[in-house]
């Protein structure tokens, strides 16, 4: 699904314009088409709530569209003046047809009174500034009287901004709210989900091809993951679902290498090996299917020669939960990515995560090795360490903070929390799962052995990140139907199940 906010509505608008020839009314006539659809059989007794611009012009087009079907359409119009060309338009229509219109204030009690659904199209991506006045009162009482109504909002609810999702004084709640061509920016703000209602994404008649270089941003849907699903070869084997190689945990934090290894397995990686300490047995009872490569901590040295071997046999090594930040593990995070190409020629991949974050952040001249070939998942907390921007700037800016630190250290990054982006400082993804209640020690761990598994099996760092972060908060979405808490352990038992239903159903 396309993100945008209103800046990327205006240039698909004014695109589809000029240079694709469609008129405009057109485009308010697919709008109005396509929001009828969703309008329920049973539904009928409609208020429609306009304002002067767009948003208000596709009020009228959409209650021209419901009188046609017969549908008992009463419209409030809340200003006659200074309408936009459009909706001038489709408002002379509507008087035309004898559509019944009101514009007294002191009718609106009794209209929203009497009917069964509002619609509203007061302010879409226009709006611009608080929200007071007449706008102000009649925005409250939608709200008062719509406790046994549908409120269906046209493309924003009226009073969300639709870049910060911000509530400009006040805003309308809507139960359904149908947005068109893009899922706004705006909507991802956590606090505003009772305004939004449902929301549904619409076309009104574009075809994705001719828009997408507009748009570099999207919001994770099942569909964009299906599309990069690489399906399994029938004439396959182990090896060619990729070695990964895992560095996580160490002594007290054993837990943290075993959910990597046990993620990474049940995600189909070909052969799993984690390297730990030569005392550490946990690892094959946690994870039988894991092999472990062993290593003295007394004397991480003399593992070295057969290290590299190791090295150059992997398509994938994933570095950093529960590794401290220790000088050993310094050095054997150096080693694990100073050597660039395996044995077969290819580029092995990074997966960098945690401690390899900090140790990253404090030693900076690695950046140079790991370019163009790893995907960082931190934290917020970690993403400050890395980038040198406080928590404060990066909520505000997330978005360019995360794509000019992508761009400018060749890395594709997973900023995780809610909404975790993805990117690769060009192309820009927010995933749509996940929930609180996988806010737990190790769910981060989790998700970097489904990503370097996936990264294992031929798919590329952003796909394999996507599809890691898509999968995972699915998991979890799906799980909290049914408990409270999330851990690590239960995505993991879940992974290969929702795969298959992700993938092949
Ligand atoms: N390409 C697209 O996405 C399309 C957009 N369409 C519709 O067009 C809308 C955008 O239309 P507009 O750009 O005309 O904007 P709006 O209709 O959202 O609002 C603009 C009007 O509200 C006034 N206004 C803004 N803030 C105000 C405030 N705080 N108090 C009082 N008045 C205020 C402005 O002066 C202007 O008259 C979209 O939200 C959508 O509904 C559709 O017609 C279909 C095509
Ligand atoms: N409120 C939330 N909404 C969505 N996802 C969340 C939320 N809280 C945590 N998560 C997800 O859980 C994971 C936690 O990772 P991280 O903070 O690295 O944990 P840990 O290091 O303890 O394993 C991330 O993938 C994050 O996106
Ligand atoms: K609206």
């Amino acid at each position: 699904m396309l993100l945008g906010g209103n800046e990327t509505t205006k240039k698909i608008d004014n695109y589809a314009i000029n240079e694709l020839k469609i008129p405009s009314i057109v485009l308010m006539e697919n709008a109005a088409i396509s929001f009828t659809k969703h309008i329920g059989k049973n539904e009928d007794n409609f208020l429609i709530i306009c304002g002067k611009g767009n948003n208000g012009g596709d009020g009228y087009a959409i209650a021209r569209q419901l009188f046609s079907k017969e549908k008992k359409v009463k419209i409030f119009c809340i200003s006659d003046e200074n309408m936009s060309n459009n909706c001038s338009v489709n408002y002379e229509i509507c008087k035309n047809s004898g559509i019944e219109i009101f514009y007294k204030l002191e009718k609106l009690d009794k209209l929203l009174l009497e009917c069964d659904v509002v619609v509203e199209g007061i302010f879409g991506t226009g709006l611009n500034s608080e929200i007071k006045g007449i706008y102000k009162d009649i925005i409250l009482k939608i709200n008062e009287y719509s406790k046994n109504k549908k409120v269906y909002a046209i493309d924003i609810p009226s009073g969300i901004n639709g870049d910060t999702g911000e509530i400009m004084g006040v805003s309308v709640k809507a139960d359904v709210t149908i947005s068109f061509v893009t899922y706004k920016k705006g909507f991802l703000k956590s606090d505003i989900k009772e305004y939004l209602g449902k929301v549904i994404i619409e076309n009104i008649g574009l075809n994705k091809n001719n828009i997408v270089h507009i748009v570099s941003e999207y919001y994770l849907t099942s569909e964009i993951i299906k599309g990069f699903h690489i399906k399994r070869d029938e004439n396959s084997h182990k090896g060619d679902f990729g070695k990964v190689l895992i560095f996580a945990g160490s002594s007290g934090f054993y837990g943290a290498g075993n959910i990597v290894a046990k993620s990474c397995v049940r995600s189909g990686a070909g052969l799993t090996t984690v390297i730990t300490d030569k005392n550490n047995f946990s690892l094959n009872v946690f994870v039988p299917e894991a092999m472990s490569f062993p290593i003295n901590f007394e004397n991480i040295e003399e593992n070295f020669e057969k290290l590299e071997k190791e090295i150059l046999n992997s398509d994938v090594i994933a570095i950093g939960p529960g590794i401290g930040k220790s000088q050993k593990a310094l050095k054997i995070f150096e080693k694990l990515i100073s050597i660039e190409k395996n044995n077969k020629g290819n580029v092995i991949k990074l997966v960098l995560d945690a401690d390899a974050l900090n140790l990253l952040s404090e030693n900076r001249e690695l950046f140079e090795k790991i370019k163009s070939r790893s995907v960082l998942t931190p934290h917020l907390i970690e993403f400050s360490r890395l980038s040198g921007f406080s928590l404060e700037e990066i909520n505000r800016d997330k978005f360019e903070i995360a794509k000019d630190f992508a761009q400018k250290y060749e890395i594709t990054l997973l900023l995780k929390g809610k909404n975790t982006i993805i990117t690769n400082g060009k192309t820009l993804f927010v995933n749509s799962t996940g929930n609180s209640r996988m806010a737990n020690g190790g769910m981060g761990d989790c998700l970097t052995g489904i990503i370097c598994s996936l990264a294992g099996q031929k798919y590329g760092l952003v796909e394999s990140a996507c599809i890691g972060a898509y999968l995972h908060g699915k998991i979890a979405d799906k799980l909290v139907k049914q408990q409270y808490i999330v851990n690590a352990s239960h995505i993991i038992e879940n992974i290969s199940e929702c795969m298959k239903e992700i993938f092949e159903v």
